[in-house]
């Protein structure tokens, strides 16, 4: 163990595990636990550290004296410098094994409750171009690479429409490829670009708060519809325009051209007003039939495919027979409610954001299905007697929060409730874990189904039955 500017140097150190955050995980000779940034298991290691804490450390890998063989060649260019898939040197079925074991170990630590065999983790037909959503920004101070600040050369064109460095809010990526979504995706961000640029457009600067070109949003969908929005930050009608028809034209299959004019601070779209350049305000996604509207502003899951693998495990973890009445906690804009209603006699999606009900309300319309009923709520205040003496107790509960998991409060209404059964979605199954050691007074786990949502990331959906004991 060397010493190097009072920061601990570890040398070669063997990564044997991935842990939260998808972090390696390797032991230091101290016995402490060591989590390291850009390694894999079975790398072996040199790691500066970064930080010290009484039971680990923190740090990154500076040398390597063996590359795992779990390694492959990144696809990527942008594969290092840009934060979005940083499991793609680590060839797909050991991301599935790590995301299976990072389930069952946090189930078993965190939530302590006897388990079935976990089932194994269902993979994502599609390991790229799975996203059904992507947002760049605008930039004129793009990132630098090592190579091109050691090259000496003067780079005069700064401008970049890409994604924000890890931990730099002001820098972005200039993205040449990205292989999350898939085409015309990569295909209108240069040409957004490029006639942004021909035009003599202003590209945003952050740390000023300047520049007319903000962020683009892409949206497909699995229908083949393709949703582009540009967001500006003032009004320009001339330019605005010229870009705008000039997408139009090279792109004549987009179904739905918007722009926003936002002059916050931030870019966030949902307190904005959303314009219509071109073709309807929204897309469409199906799944098995039914139809979903999406807007700008609407959630949808981002994994169209592997959105359509986790509603069949909730829906088969549910076990409906037509008579049950259904809960769906969490409801968003209503996907699983109306998925599942069709083996239901009635379903009660519950949701905090009112544009998201008011969605699942148009959906249910539009698929023609009249045993759902929507209700905007804070989850933690909606199981009053009086909500519970209108809609009655419910046989099945579905729960889908957030990573943060459920307040503990709804886990005691829950309790109270006293369903027979209650299909728990998660995407942190650590905050799952404590919950399901809440519940375990009077609800056995029966089966578990991890999902992968995200190939190339750390991150694991995970699907939880409980049945009342
Ligand atoms: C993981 S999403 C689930 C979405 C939905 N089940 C689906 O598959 O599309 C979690 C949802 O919980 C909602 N939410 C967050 N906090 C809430 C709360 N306190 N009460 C009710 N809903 C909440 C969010 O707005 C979001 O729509």
């Amino acid at each position: 163990m060397a010493r190097k500017n009072k920061q601990i140097v570890l040398e070669n150190i063997e990564v044997i595990d991935a842990g939260a955050k998808g972090k390696a995980v390797a032991k230091a000779p101290d016995g402490r636990v060591v989590f390291i940034d850009n390694a894999i298991p079975g790398d072996v290691v040199t790691v500066q550290t970064y930080k010290k804490k009484k039971g680990f450390y923190e740090g990154k890998a500076i040398s390597f004296s063996k590359y795992s063989e779990k390694r492959v060649e990144p696809v990527c260019p942008h594969f290092g410098v840009c934060g979005g898939c940083k499991w793609q040197n680590l060839a797909y079925e050991h991301q599935l094994f790590y995301k299976q074991n990072e389930v069952e170990q946090n189930l078993k630590r965190i939530g302590k409750v006897e388990l079935p065999p976990v089932l194994p983790i269902l993979g994502s037909a599609k390991q790229y171009f799975y996203r059904n959503k992507m947002e760049f920004s605008f930039s004129d101070s793009k990132w630098l690479t090592l190579a091109q600040i050691r090259s000496g050369e003067v780079i005069e064109d700064r401008n970049a429409l890409g994604f924000h460095i890890p931990g730099m809010w002001d820098k972005i990526l200039d993205l040449d490829v990205c292989y999350l979504q898939e085409e015309p995706s990569n295909a209108i961000r240069d040409f957004v670009k490029m006639k942004a640029e021909e035009l003599g457009l202003s590209f945003f600067n952050t740390r000023n708060q300047d520049g007319f070109l903000r962020t683009l949003m892409l949206r497909t969908s699995s229908t083949g519809e393709v949703m582009v929005l540009l967001q500006f930050y003032y009004e320009d009608e001339t330019n605005r325009d010229l870009l705008l028809q000039a997408v139009a034209e090279k792109f004549p299959n987009i179904t739905s051209l918007l722009y926003v004019i936002n002059s916050k601070g931030n870019d966030t779209l949902y307190d904005q007003e959303i314009m219509l350049y071109y073709g309807r305000d929204h897309i469409f996604e199906e799944m098995e039939g039914l139809k979903f509207k999406i807007n700008a502003k609407s959630f949808y899951q981002t994994n169209s495919e592997q959105a359509y693998e986790l509603y069949k495990i909730t829906r088969d973890f549910a076990g409906l027979t037509g008579n049950e009445l259904v809960y769906d906690l969490y409801t968003g804009t209503g996907t699983i409610a109306q998925f599942v209603s069709g083996k239901a006699r009635k379903v009660i999606g519950v949701e905090v954001v009112p544009d998201a009900i008011y969605a699942a309300k148009e959906n249910a319309v539009l698929n023609n299905i009249d045993n759902v009923e929507f209700y905007v709520g804070d989850m933690k205040k909606v199981f009053n007697q009086e909500f519970i003496k209108t809609h009655g107790k419910p046989d099945v509960v579905i729960t889908d929060p957030p990573r943060d998991g459920m307040h503990a409060d709804v886990v005691l209404q829950l309790l109270n409730l006293d369903a027979q059964k209650i299909v728990y979605v998660s995407c942190n199954s650590a905050t799952q874990a404590r919950d399901l050691a809440l519940l375990d007074s009077k609800y056995k786990v029966t089966r578990v189904q991890p999902v992968d949502m995200f190939p190339q990331t750390h991150h694991v959906e995970n699907v939880v039955l409980l049945e009342k004991r």
